[in-house]
Parts: structure tokens; C-alpha cells; sequence
């Protein structure tokens, strides 16, 4: 078992909310989770009160063990580690993740010299060798532009490519694709699948988009108002949802699912 969350609560400690109540799961070794649930029902806040990426005055409490250790009780250098080399996270905005001053050559160079340290030479080749094999042609001009000369996808695929870089053993996608249109979604989800299967990274995606998680997903997680209402085997829970939230959910999100899984079967060029 990879990692293993046991009563994740998160309570504001300024506003004296409850954010996050009560959540456990645990994620196998290349058993893809999806986490499910509409806007503001703490999917972002549960990966991230995991990693220590929350406010000060979030107060975190329950368990999450990976490798025996449990990651809500390590200290900042510890947790400083597992995401520097275990787990990396990509963002739901590819856009803001880089600095629009720099190039994007540049900034994946420094974020790879600091999390590998090696140095800027091998950190090249490195992301050079990242890109090509996400099927990025003229990678080495790629690395000269600023970010606003890229495409959405493109700025996903340079965050995916210094993410796997990485070698984690988990990837957290939050909404990884919601940004992008429906053909570079499809670039994008085919190129998880091939990591998932080539590279054994396992993934955590967090998606509104129930037709992404049926098709890359094991495990589904769904959450409503900061809780689990429904955990299990994802093709299971989509068959047979047992929650009036999650039947509801299936019932309306799966149709609007439909025209991207068309495009998943076609390929994204046959349509
Ligand atoms: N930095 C923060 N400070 C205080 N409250 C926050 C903070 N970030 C999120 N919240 C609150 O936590 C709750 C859960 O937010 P979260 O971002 O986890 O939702 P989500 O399910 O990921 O939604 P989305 O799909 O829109 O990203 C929301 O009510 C939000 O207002």
C-alpha cells in the first residue's frame, strides 16, 4: 500500500468551519484514485491538508501513512522531501504555475536542479528527454519561449514532464485537464495512461469530469459538503451507486461525459 488516510479532518480555526470531515481511503500501488464532487466540497483541501500545503490556521488531524510514516506528523524538512521526490502535485492552471518572466526552458531547469541536484547540464537533457517522450517536437525551442507563447496544453504537458521527471511515486492531478479543450484533453489523459503504464506512477486525479475518472480511475472517492459520501471500486460505484448524491451525479454528469468518451474510443483525430 502506497498511502494510507484515516479520518482526515481539516477545521478552520478562524472561521471555525469544518472543511474537511471525516475522510479515509487508502491508494494501492498503481491503482489510480479519482475524487470526485461539485465545486467547494474539499477534493483540493484533502491533498492538500495531506501534504502540509494548508494555512497555518487549518488544523489538521487524522492520519496519512506512506511508507510507514505518517505524513501529518513530520516535520516541515520530511514533508519538504516526500513532495520533492514521492509525490508532486499538478496544478489545476498550468498558466499560473509559471512565472510569465522567465522562459519555460528555464524555469523547469531550476525546478529540477533543486529537487535532483544535479546540475543545470543533466537538468536539460533531462527535460529535453521529458519532453520528446511526451511527444513534444523541437523540445529545445519549446524550452526558449515564454509562457504566454505557449498553448494550455503545451504548459500542461512542460508541468507533467517536470512532475514525472521527478520519478514520484504518486502524481496528484488536480483537475488536470478542466483548463484545456476537448481534443487536448484527450492528448492529455492518453499521456497519464501511458505513464501509469510505463513509468508505474500511480495517480490521484481530482476531477469534476466523471467521464476522466471512469476511464483512468480503479477507486473513486465522492465527496459532498467536506465528506465521503460513497468510496469503492470505481467501476462499481458508477454501476451501481448506492448514495442518492452519487446517483445523482452519474445521472447528470455521466451525459455530459458521453461526447469526450466518443472522442477517447474515436482517438482524437478521427471524429
Ligand atoms: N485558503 C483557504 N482558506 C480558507 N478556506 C478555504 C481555503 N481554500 C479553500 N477553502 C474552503 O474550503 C472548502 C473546500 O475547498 P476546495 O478547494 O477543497 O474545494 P474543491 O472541491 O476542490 O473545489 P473545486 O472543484 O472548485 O476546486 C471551500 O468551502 C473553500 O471555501
Amino acid at each position: 500500500m502506497l498511502l494510507e488516510v484515516k479520518n482526515l479532518s481539516i477545521y478552520d480555526a478562524e472561521t471555525k468551519d469544518t472543511i474537511v470531515e471525516d475522510i479515509s481511503f487508502t491508494l494501492e500501488q498503481q491503482r489510480n484514485l479519482g475524487i470526485v464532487g461539485e465545486s467547494g466540497s474539499g477534493k483540493s483541501m484533502t491533498v492538500k491538508g495531506i501534504l502540509g500545503l494548508v494555512a497555518p490556521w487549518m488544523k489538521v488531524s487524522g492520519t496519512a501513512y506512506f511508507e510507514g510514516e505518517d505524513m501529518l506528523k513530520m516535520k516541515a524538512k520530511a514533508m519538504q522531501n516526500i513532495r520533492a521526490r514521492h509525490i508532486s502535485m499538478i496544478l489545476q492552471d498550468a498558466m499560473s504555475a509559471f512565472d510569465p518572466l522567465d522562459t519555460v526552458g528555464k524555469q523547469m531547469m531550476e525546478t529540477l536542479c533543486e529537487h535532483l541536484k544535479i546540475s543545470r547540464k543533466e537538468a536539460k537533457q533531462i527535460s529535453l528527454n521529458e519532453l520528446g517522450s511526451l511527444g513534444i517536437q523541437e523540445a529545445s525551442q519549446m524550452m526558449k519561449k515564454y509562457p504566454h507563447q505557449l498553448s494550455g496544453g503545451m504548459l500542461q504537458r512542460c508541468m507533467i514532464a517536470i512532475a514525472v521527471a521527478i520519478k514520484p511515486d504518486v502524481i496528484i492531478a488536480d483537475e488536470p485537464t478542466t483548463a484545456l479543450d476537448a481534443i487536448t484533453q484527450s492528448e492529455v489523459i492518453a499521456t497519464f495512461q501511458r505513464l501509469h503504464a510505463q513509468k508505474r506512477i500511480t495517480f490521484i486525479f481530482i476531477s469534476h469530469d466523471l467521464g476522466v475518472i471512469r476511464h483512468l480511475t480503479e477507486e473513486v472517492l465522492v465527496m459532498k459538503d467536506g465528506k465521503s459520501v460513497e468510496y469503492g471500486r470505481t467501476r462499481e460505484v458508477f454501476r451501481y451507486p448506492q448514495n442518492k448524491y452519487t446517483k445523482y451525479l452519474v445521472d447528470t454528469r455521466l451525459n455530459l461525459a458521453c461526447s469526450f468518451e466518443k472522442i477517447m474510443r474515436k482517438g482524437p483525430y478521427d471524429a
